[in-house]
């Protein structure tokens, strides 16, 4: 929590849909009606008349009223009403519980909800029990709720400009609330600025007249200069979510208050240019290309998760040389593809997609030729890392023998054998994958030479990269009869979204599987990748961490701990360290950590210093030469 604080203004909160995120009234009416077979239609009534009373549509007091009426509640939903408010306190207000105690004189609740619930929730947050303003209930004997208290100034139109009357605040006076009432307050005369409050939710109306938006608490408090949880408030950080990664990716930012967009498909170059102006974090999975040009509109542009292994449709050292950190996640969906290579080499060489098609023509050809185990075949792998190694074992379990050609130098796992060319691989392999990765210079590294070197009747796989084969040349060879079996989930030009059609010669040959790139496609894997990519992001943002990077130089660090940490990322140019130090020692920083790790491209420093500095101390961090990209976290 950073220690900035300015004499603080007076501050008027508006309760409902602002410091908790739902709608009191509406909720006491979902648990009142519990058992009541009409209670959708009335609650959505209720919710209604809520949302034209909150966007000034008509009379809040004859709303209020008629709400009342329909709800039918008592004391004891009051009770379960409170535990369940409790939450669904706004984010940004449960991270911000330090501020609202510590400046609790200044901060009052004003809300045309009601006192029975507000005040149990908004004092385990540290505002003053008698600094809430709110309607009250009036119940019969038996506790039901026969109405509101009349006489109580809220409950009356223009009751929250009443009240602030009434409060008399000597001083600057600022309203955060998400309904029109709240602006009102404002356009009164009586406060000196209005907040849209709109972390919850949006309403046109009242965004239109406000003089402010506030995205989240730690909005407007930095908008102030007040003490916050944040250093920069993350509602001001868009995240840009595409190719619809796994609903824990949005979660995962939605909770820590980031502004995030979801979108199902991927996006070509031209609309990504045009929409990655303001983003800060972006995640795409194997169909979006960041390239030079896109990277030449990202200015905001801090981080990016591959949601996948490949990395390859990124431009990843140009990103580097911009600063920005890009993760994804290795071996994730490892499993998935081995478990599809094994299926489909089993369903290829039993030649089970002709007999499959035909009975779907009601024809039955019960026959033995050109069918045959895996057992005691050999696999070649071109590619020997994770997918390599693991198809490895499992390939060996089923009594494969296993040989691979790989690159570089790799130790072979249990009985699988290391051969020395490309060529003899394809030579003796009677089943034959593909495991490379997507680099540039593996395009068509299987072409019309490779397939001739191959055994008549080989059966060929490719779960890697489409790029990888000269599709052409694969179908000729299948035609020939040269490649008895093919399975190939991955290809040169695949669509975008679901709606574009697939064209490839591949289609309409025999025995031949393809798949829509879903090698990863796995619920298990998806859910798994959903967690760890936006883990890896927020640990870059939050703490600055870059551990498991693919262009970044990694450091692991230490949570940060009472002190700020900067974060300076620069050309790999000698020097920018002891530049760094100089101005610490010129300015008199202290500093209780440093941490540098470089790679080809950048210099990325980290240094946990004290919090006592100036504006000028970070000026002059800023504008060390080389400097590509500076931030303070605190
Ligand atoms: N179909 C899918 O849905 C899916 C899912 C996951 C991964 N993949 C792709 O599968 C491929 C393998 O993934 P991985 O996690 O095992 O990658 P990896 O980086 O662990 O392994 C790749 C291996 O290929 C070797 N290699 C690269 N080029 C070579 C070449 N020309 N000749 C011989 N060896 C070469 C490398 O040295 C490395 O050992 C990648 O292209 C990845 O993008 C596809
Ligand atoms: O999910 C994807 O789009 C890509 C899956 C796979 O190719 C990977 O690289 O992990």
């Amino acid at each position: 929590m950073s220690t900035l604080t300015l004499t603080s203004p007076y501050i008027i909160i508006d309760f409902d849909s602002t410091f908790t995120k739902v709608e009191g009234l509406d909720e006491l009416a979902a648990i009142a009606l519990a058992n009541n077979p009409e209670r959708e239609k009335i609650v959505g009534q209720i919710r209604n008349l809520t949302d034209k009373g909150m966007s000034g549509e008509m009379s809040f007091a004859e709303g209020l009223r008629q709400r009342i009426d329909l709800l039918s509640g008592n004391r004891s939903h009051i009770e379960e009403l409170i535990s369940f408010l409790r939450t669904k306190v706004s984010d940004s207000f449960l991270r911000n519980k330090q501020f609202l105690s510590e400046n609790t004189d200044q901060i009052y609740i004003v809300s045309s909800g009601f006192k029975e619930f507000i005040v149990p929730v908004a004092t385990e947050l540290g505002i003053r029990a008698d600094h809430v303003f709110a309607n009250e209930f009036l119940f019969d004997e038996e506790g039901n709720i026969v109405g509101i208290d009349t006489d109580n100034v809220l409950s009356t139109d223009g009751g929250k400009i009443k009240l602030l009357e009434n409060l008399k605040l000597e001083g600057e006076v600022y309203v955060i609330g998400d309904g029109y009432t709240d602006y009102q307050m404002k356009e009164s005369g009586l406060a000196d600025r209005f907040y849209a409050f709109t972390e919850n939710v949006e309403r046109e109306k009242v965004v239109a007249v406000a003089d402010h938006i506030a995205t989240s608490l730690d909005d407007f408090l930095f908008d102030n200069k007040l003490m916050r949880s944040q250093s920069y408030p993350k509602s001001r950080i868009k995240v840009l979510l595409l190719e619809n990664v796994h609903p824990a990716a949005l979660k995962a930012f939605e909770e820590e208050g980031f502004n995030v967009e979801f979108v199902k498909g991927a996006l070509d170059e031209d609309e990504l240019c045009e929409r990655i102006k303001d983003v800060s974090i972006i995640g795409i999975r194997s169909k979006t290309n960041i390239t030079k040009k896109v990277l030449e509109h990202a200015n905001k542009l801090m981080a990016i998760g591959a949601f996948c292994i490949g990395t390859n449709q990124i431009d990843l050292d140009e990103a580097a040389k911009r600063g920005i950190a890009v993760f994804n996640a290795p071996y994730s969906n490892t499993r998935s593809v081995v478990e599809l290579a094994i299926g489909e080499m089993i369903l290829l060489i039993r030649n089970i997609v002709p007999k499959s098609n035909m009975m779907h023509e009601g024809k039955w050809d019960k026959s033995a030729n050109g069918s045959f185990e895996v057992r005691g075949k050999k696999l070649g792998m071109v590619g020997y890392g994770s997918i390599g190694t693991q198809l490895s074992v499992v390939a060996e379990a089923m009594g494969m023998e296993v040989f691979f050609y790989d690159e570089i130098e790799k130790l072979s796992l249990g009985n699988a054998r290391k051969v020395s060319t490309l060529d003899e691989l394809l030579s003796i392999s009677d089943v034959i994958s593909l495991h490379v990765d997507g680099r540039k210079e593996n395009t068509n590294i299987i072409g019309k030479r490779e397939f001739d070197l191959m055994k008549d009747g080989v059966i060929f796989m490719n779960l890697s990269r489409g790029h990888v084969v000269d599709i052409k040349a694969l179908a000729e060879a299948i035609k020939s009869g040269k490649v008895a079996g093919a399975g190939v989930d991955v290809f040169p030009k695949e669509p975008k979204t679901n709606k574009e059609a697939f064209e490839s010669e591949l289609i309409g040959l025999p025995n031949v599987i393809l798949t829509p790139h879903i090698g990863g496609s796995t619920e298990e894997a998806q859910e798994n990748i959903g967690h760890f990519v936006p883990a890896k992001l927020l640990e870059f943002m939050n703490n600055g961490s870059s551990y498991g990077s693919v262009n970044f130089p990694e450091v692991q660090l230490p949570k940060l701990k009472d002190s700020h940490r900067l974060l300076h990322i620069h050309a790999n140019v000698p020097g920018v360290l002891a530049k760094l130090n100089r101005i610490f020692a010129d300015t008199n920083v202290n500093i209780t950590g440093q941490y540098l790790k470089t790679n080809e491209h950048i210099g990325y420093v980290i240094v946990d210093i004290s919090k006592k500095y100036t504006e000028e101390f970070i000026q002059m961090v800023k504008e060390v030469d080389g400097t590509i990209r500076f931030r303070m976290l605190y």
